[in-house]
């Protein structure tokens, strides 16, 4: 039996790969294949898929980040100065395409050769301790490099930094490894600047077993972000990429990447070459760890090769011998192929056309990146026709470079809660896999005594698969794993007692919560603070052109001291004494607050997602940190941790008298003022490299119910024009502005754009821009929340539209990373509004909104305030990403009800 993990993502993406001959490869179901993050010390959410294909059996997953910078920076120094680099020449011999060296451990003395060009030795053989120095190969083309005899302490210092990557990867990033199973050997490359490159290849040497069995290989990437891409090989297993099945994603300083199954099969993956327009100068090093499973007959290791690697590693192999198998029933299967393809996160689907993608030349780029070009898709609308690559499409749809989607994994707790109790205890390195766990065979005989705590959903799987298999609930309600969702996980040091990095002073630590302190949300007032009022401190203007408090101005400077550009940091941090003010109640602000500790806890991961899972409330998780900390857990961040807690107690107190208070006010006097139909919530994103989507979007001020109250607010906070890379929405309470949210998965958004200056469709005289973007946000809001733009008699009482979206960007050219420019000259501040439906189906429904919301937006405002090309407005379908209807008005005088144009 198979448990069927949801697809989530992409179901036609246009890299789609095509489907292997049936049976080509056996099932994970009958085949067991453990994968990696199954033995990581991150929860599964916390890895972005790049490819999941059962049938193929190739899975690659990638953890951003997963190492911290400081150890980052620490391991690339140290193996700049330790690793004994040799440099690969290209063919000709007349340039360096990278650096390499390859390391091993436990005694192997296996060669490792790179393409037809070197040949790297353990220095073993060449006379050394144990590392690794290159010999010419036999069949170079060049020749050029000889087998240094290596320098012996510098040789025990490339071991010693390698040691401690390993320790500090697979004890800290991964904890499902004891230290005999840690990979045995590893490939280094020094990519120096983006010059140097690593061509199509597959790792699928026989010394990896890689073309005829499962071949685990992590790879941790330092310095220098840089892409990386995989395609299956053409038909006939030739090595060469098919095209069409590229996958493309950035792998940044920190990230971990794992490549699974039999992708070293079927599959190639490359590092390109950086755009020479955009130079990469920065060096990164990149550490392939792989598994030695096949010793060279010269290696010592060959003759005792059984010993070498544990059994316990077999479920990563894919060998989990009979009489096993038969015990493993109950496989986490993906329902679907899920691959990252790009073209389906471009403003999704509005500025591009996300199924068309071509290889070609970037048109705005020009990166003859491979083959005279690279997959670019085209652009949507007045964009089609012109075709450009990720990073260009990156700078228009900032959606694309932020975090790589969760696909499949989104709603992964889920599924395991519902089946598998707390799937993220950690495994302490005294049990793994079934080898140490169960001595005995077949070992899930002995389930009920042993300790599953430690165990990972797959040995968790494999145990429930009992002949005949139990449902993972009858077993919760027998008690018989009563452990698993009781026991709290034990923080492990990633560091090692003495290499942990310097504490950090508390008050550099900025909890996320107080990104309602944007620039022009100025903290320090209970509600929505307006410039004109409340303030006590007189709006300065910072160097951005937004307000912001005097008494900030010294965090900026120091800010601006310490190098970053980052206004968020620095209006969080300025916010944070009048923070609490800005409250967010309850689990989502607990784990906000918790994940700001990030920086001085990076090992308490899985103390965070503990008590996420267990605790709704700040008593449990108050609970669950004096019980971790009296075992011994960081007692620093544990300190940190009750500190915010105390605080939010505090609040929450008061926020409960205050509720209670409120409540029995509306008891007596039922809503204060006029009752608005529903009840309402204004949330707030902010747009910035450093937030993700969850820390970004916020609700500030919630469940607005009378007219009284929406006019005080709407006289009081800030207009949309005083917002710099910013939206506003205004949502049915209960309904999140996200397009996840499940009342609007089916439906869609009016979208109305409007942009200031120049002579695009949309266009509006600058000097007016802001009064028109204002006026339409005010009277779209009172339209809406007053139910003017729906008829009662067509939707019976069930309004389609639920929120409004205004988003305000500053697009210009100092806000592009880097010195690129603008893939569009979009030197001009622009916004977006939106009226959100909850569905779409209803075609004539749809429109009849749509023409209301013409009304509104056109009727605001008089003839001389009329867009470039009139009023128009698209709808964007959600569930198909595309544009479904357009109504458009052409630039009348307010008073008249203008034609409305249908378009298709
Ligand atoms: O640098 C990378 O990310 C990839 C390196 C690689 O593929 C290899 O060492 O085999
Ligand atoms: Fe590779």
């Amino acid at each position: 039996m198979a448990q069927l993990l949801p697809q989530g993502g992409y179901l036609h993406p246009p890299n789609a790969w095509p489907r292997p001959t049936p049976g080509q490869e056996p099932s994970r179901q009958t085949a067991l294949l453990e994968l990696l993050y199954e033995r990581s010390a991150l929860p599964a959410e916390a890895w972005r898929p790049v490819v999941i294909d059962e049938d193929w059996r190739c899975f690659s997953f990638l953890a951003p980040k997963a190492i911290s910078a400081d150890r980052t920076e620490y391991f690339r120094t140290r193996l700049l100065q330790t690793a004994p680099w040799v440099e690969l020449k290209n063919t000709k011999g007349t340039s360096v395409t990278r650096s390499t060296c390859w390391y091993a451990r436990g005694g192997c003395t296996c060669t490792y050769t790179y393409g037809r060009d070197l040949r790297m030795a353990n220095s073993r053989s060449c006379g050394g301790q144990g590392a690794s120095v290159p010999v010419a190969s036999n069949n170079s083309p060049t020749g050029a490099v000889d087998c240094p005899v290596p320098e012996e302490d510098s040789h025990k210092e490339f071991q010693a930094t390698m040691a401690e990557i390993m320790e500090h990867v697979f004890n800290g990033v991964f904890q499902g490894f004891r230290e005999e199973e840690w990979p045995n050997a590893a490939n280094v490359n020094l990519y120096r600047d983006g010059r140097q490159a690593v061509g199509w290849h597959a790792d699928d040497e026989s010394l990896f077993k890689g073309k005829e069995s499962d071949c685990p290989i992590v790879s941790i990437s330092l310095g220098a972000s840089r892409e990386f891409w995989v395609a299956l090989k053409r038909e006939g297993g030739s090595m060469e990429p098919d095209p069409k099945t590229v996958v493309e994603v950035d792998l940044q300083d920190g990230d971990v990447l794992t490549m699974e199954g039999r992708m070293q099969k079927h599959c190639l993956h490359l590092v390109p070459k950086g755009n020479p327009r955009a130079p990469i100068r920065e060096e990164r090093i990149n550490i392939t760890f792989r598994w030695v499973r096949e010793h060279k007959h010269h290696c010592p290791l060959r003759r005792v090769q059984q010993a070498v690697l544990p059994r316990s590693l077999g479920g990563i192999f894919g060998e989990v011998s009979s009489p096993l198998q038969p015990y493993f029933p109950q496989v986490l299967l993906f329902t679907e192929p899920y691959l990252r393809s790009w073209s389906m996160e471009v403003a999704p689907g509005f500025l591009a056309n996300p199924q068309h993608t071509e290889w070609r030349l970037c048109d705005n780029c020009k990166h003859v990146c491979y083959e005279e070009g690279r997959p670019c898709c085209e652009g949507a609308g007045e964009w089609s026709g012109q075709w450009f690559c990720r990073h260009c499409w990156g700078q228009w749809a900032p959606s694309l470079t932020g975090d790589l989607p969760r696909g499949p994994l989104e709603n992964f707790s889920q599924v395991y809660a519902s089946g598998y109790g707390a799937y993220m205890e950690p495994h302490p390195q005294d049990c793994s896999w079934w080898g140490t766990c169960s001595p005995t065979a077949p070992p899930f005989h002995t389930v009920p005594e042993v300790d599953m705590s430690c165990w990972s959903p797959t040995q968790y799987a494999g145990a429930l698969g009992l002949d005949p298999p139990l449902q993972p609930t009858t077993y919760m309600a027998n008690n018989t794993l009563g452990c698993l969702s009781t026991a709290p996980p034990k923080p492990v040091s990633l560091h090692g007692e003495d290499r942990r990095p310097p504490p950090q002073p508390l008050q550099s630590r900025h909890p996320p919560l107080c990104i309602s302190g944007i620039g022009t949300l100025s903290a320090g007032s209970t509600a929505i603070p307006s410039a004109s009022s409340g303030s006590n401190t007189p709006p300065a203007e910072s160097k951005d052109g937004v307000d912001v408090d005097a008494d900030h101005a010294a965090q900026q400077q120091h800010q601006d001291a310490s190098g970053g550009s980052n206004r968020v940091e620095h209006n969080s941090r300025a916010a944070e004494s009048d923070c609490p003010k800005w409250t967010v109640c309850g689990r989502r602000g607990i784990d906000a607050l918790l994940e700001g500790a990030d920086s001085l806890a990076v090992n308490s991961n899985n103390t965070r997602s503990a008590m996420r899972q267990e605790s709704g409330n700040v008593d449990e998780i108050r609970a669950l940190l004096l019980k971790n900390k009296a075992a011994g857990g960081d007692a620093e961040f544990f300190d940190y941790a009750l500190a915010v807690l105390d605080k939010k107690a505090v609040e929450e107190a008061g926020a409960r008298v205050q509720a209670e208070q409120s409540e029995e006010d509306s008891e007596v006097a039922g809503v204060n003022g006029h009752a608005l139909e529903s009840r309402w919530a204004l949330w707030v994103l902010l747009v910035r490299d450093n937030l993700d989507w969850s820390e970004a979007l916020s609700v500030v001020h919630d469940d607005i119910c009378s007219v009284e109250e929406l006019w005080g607010l709407l006289a009081h906070m800030h207009l949309p024009s005083a917002l710099l890379d910013a939206d506003y929405s205004m949502f049915l309470q209960g309904v999140r502005p996200a397009r996840e949210a499940p009342q609007v998965l089916n439906g869609g958004r009016w979208i109305l754009a409007l942009q200031s200056g120049g002579n695009q469709r949309g266009a509006l005289p600058v000097d007016r821009y802001h009064d028109v973007v204002d006026k339409v946000w005010l009277e779209v809001v009172l339209a809406l929340l007053g139910g003017s733009l729906e008829n009662e008699a067509v939707n019976h009482g069930d309004p389609l539209s639920c929120g409004v979206v205004v988003s305000m960007r500053g697009c210009d050219k100092d806000s592009l990373p880097g010195d690129q420019e603008p893939v569009r000259k979009k030197t001009n501040p622009s916004a977006k509004l939106a009226l959100w439906l909850k569905g779409s189906q209803n075609r004539g429904q749809v429109r009849a909104v749509g023409n209301a919301l013409l009304q509104v937006v056109s009727s605001t405002t008089g003839a001389e305030d009329v867009p470039h090309g009139g009023w128009r407005l698209a709808f964007e379908d959600f569930a198909s990403r595309s544009v479904t209807q357009r109504v458009s008005m052409p630039g009348i005088d307010h008073n008249s009800s203008g034609v409305v144009r249908a378009e298709e």
